[in-house]
């Protein structure tokens, strides 16, 4: 096999991760000084019950949790010192929360590769054998979030393989998938060992499937390994026994008397579902088990019962059986040669960095807009009606057709207030939706920056909430016979205000972590516009507790702005609200970037 050639691709070393947990100091050790290596081109299956902290293994391996102490190599670069250059050479494969659902799956895959650094007709070429590979011709124009549970994760897999990158790390990968396309990818993973010595970390709680797929198998328990080796190996240490699954009627559980029957004739473990255990045995006492399980349980409470040979579950099992699961020290106690000085990763030109900003602004800004498609017609409707109707019906009450001050309020107020609900609403719940479903994490476990991916959502809005500020403006100039100038002032405004707006509201959502707490501000902040903000309300009607709340809204700002701009009025008050805009801006996007969590924890 390809990985036999011994170089190493993944060395941990006395690895720790503690989390506090709780406000009283608790704290968990997910990880306990972990020491094993991983080979190039090995296929690694990490098993372990729920809580043994494989994700937390997986999230230090791609540079997303900061380990305690201890260390991580992946082909010899340390992932705490450069996390960047180890997501450039992982494909990842999480369980849930990928991103690129609202996309077909042609342009999923293709997209992919490019964010992974791919070339236009590297990753045009990969997406086309990808397709073909995964058998997924017929979906491949498709959104992903319209196929089964099972094509979907094919997609995905896909995904995870684009950019041929020198290690997979895939979690739990045929989960929901029927036996021929487990089979297909289990073929896909090995094909992908051998012929291009890819370096694959396997997550699974499939035992039995595993055993096929994998060259050796670390056991996780407790935060630690509990056992390393091939399954021959991990097998070996059963011994030459035989193996029963004992199956009891109405998966009832064995009672005490039961079980004391069983034990006398070899080791019993439940065997993962209820009324199913599992019984390893001599082979000299295997008729003294048949006749336990025959005559001295009897027929009346045996469903059925098998005989083989011990597998890979039954280790995992027998060594699963709770607190007591102790390491098999032949299998994990195997010590690393002397670690080598960590490789230095050179720094890409400033030319090529910028070229990858580019490339990948304009695939995340496609993916967002592209992702759009499903609600733009709602989101326009929404931005041209609104203010629409706000100018038609605001322009009936009191003086406001024949006094031309209170219809300049109209028109900036509608405008600014349809923009402010879409821009600072809309984002702030976006940014909340990826973080509550996951995503977040997908995104920063691909080699991308921050700042693409900040300036790649704040644009894709800009396009929707655009219209909602011009509307006002044409719709007084059609009713009202309002001739409204194009001056540069005006288009320098409208895509600030735009601008503040949105980042206002990814600085929000990404600054609360619950999604119902960022629906409540948000929703506050628009009714706080609508009772006291001079938005639509020349300030020196409001009181004054009101009219300081209003100035401390952004759309206030806005609105201001639009309004000294339609009467030409570009004064110093004109001048001071582009610098609060500009600043709000700034804050808002460079707060998004600082507190969007690249890192897990
Ligand atoms: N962010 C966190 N804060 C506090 N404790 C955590 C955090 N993440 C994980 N843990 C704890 O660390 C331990 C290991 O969790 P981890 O998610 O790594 O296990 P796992 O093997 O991946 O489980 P599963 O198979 O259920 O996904 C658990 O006790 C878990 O509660």
């Amino acid at each position: 096999m390809a990985y036999e050639d011994g170089a190493t691709a993944i060395e941990v070393r006395n690895l720790t991760r503690v989390y506090q947990t709780g406000r009283n100091g608790d704290q968990v050790r997910a990880n306990d000084d972990l020491t094993f290596s991983i080979a190039r081109g090995e296929v690694f299956g990490l098993l372990g019950a729920n809580g043994a902290g494989k994700t937390t293994l997986v999230s230090q391996l791609l540079g997303l949790v900061r380990p305690t102490s201890g260390s991580i190599r992946i082909e010899g670069v340390d992932v705490v010192s450069d996390p960047e250059a180890v997501k450039a050479m992982t494909g990842f494969l999480p369980q849930t929360g990928l991103s690129m659902r609202l996309v077909e799956v042609r342009r999923a895959l293709h997209y992919t590769g490019r964010l992974r650094g791919q070339s236009e007709k590297e990753a045009r070429h990969q997406t086309t054998e990808l397709i073909e590979e995964l058998g997924l011709e017929s979906v491949a124009d498709r959104y992903v979030d319209q196929l089964s549970g099972g094509m979907m994760r094919l997609a995905n897999f896909g995904m995870a393989l684009m950019g041929r990158t020198r290690l997979l790390i895939l979690d739990e990968p045929t989960n929901e998938l029927d036996p021929r396309n487990r089979r297909l990818i289990w073929d896909m993973v090995a094909r992908r060992s051998l012929t291009e010595g890819t370096t694959v970390v396997l997550v699974t709680h499939n035992v039995l499937e595993a055993e096929k797929a994998v060259h050796r198998v670390g056991v996780m328990h407790g935060g630690r390994l509990t056992a390393l080796g091939t399954p021959g190996e991990l097998k070996a240490t059963l011994g030459d026994k035989v193996r029963m699954e004992l199956f009891v009627k109405d998966s009832e559980s064995l009672k005490p008397a039961e079980m004391s029957l069983l034990e006398r004739v070899g080791s019993v473990v439940p065997g993962g579902r209820e009324g199913v255990y599992l019984v390893h045995s001599d082979p000299e006492s295997m008729p003294d088990l048949v006749k336990a399980v025959t005559s001295d349980l009897g027929m009346a409470r045996v469903d059925d019962f098998k005989l083989s040979r011990p597998t890979l579950e039954d280790v995992y099992l027998s060594m699963d059986g709770g607190d007591s699961a102790a390491p098999i020290p032949e299998l994990v106690a195997k010590p690393l040669p002397a670690p080598e000085p960590a490789v230095p990763v050179a720094r890409l030109p400033l030319k090529e960095r910028a070229r990858r900003l580019l490339v990948d602004f304009k695939y995340l800004w496609l993916e967002q807009m592209l992702e759009v498609r499903t609600t733009w017609t709602w989101s326009l409707l929404f931005g041209l009606l609104m203010p629409v109707a706000m100018v038609f019906g605001l322009s009936r009450i009191g003086g406001g057709l024949n006094d031309p001050t209170s219809l300049l309020y109209i028109v900036s107020g509608a405008a600014i207030f349809s923009v402010a609900t879409e821009g600072v609403a809309t984002l702030a719940q976006r940014i909340g939706v990826i973080k509550t479903d996951g995503m977040m994490v997908y995104y920063a476990s691909l080699p991308i920056s921050k700042a693409s991916f900040v300036g790649a959502l704040v644009l894709s809005r800009l396009i929707l909430i655009m219209p909602g500020l011009i509307t006002p403006m044409v719709a007084a100039g059609l009713m009202y016979d309002v001739d409204f100038t194009i001056s540069p002032a005006l288009l320098l405004v409208l895509p600030l205000s735009c601008l503040a707006l949105s980042a206002i509201g990814l600085a929000i959502g990404t600054l609360i972590n619950s999604m119902d707490l960022i629906v409540v501000i948000t929703n506050l902040l628009i009714f706080v516009l609508l009772l006291a903000a001079p938005v639509l309300i020349p300030p020196e009607s409001l009181p004054l507790p009101l009219q300081v709340l209003g100035y401390l809204l952004p759309p206030t700002y806005a609105a201001d702005a639009l309004r000294h701009t339609l009467s030409g009025d570009l004064g110093a008050a004109f001048t001071l609200d582009i610098v609060v805009l500009t600043a709000m801006t700034v804050f808002g996007l460079a707060g998004a970037a600082r507190w969007i969590r690249w890192r897990l924890a």
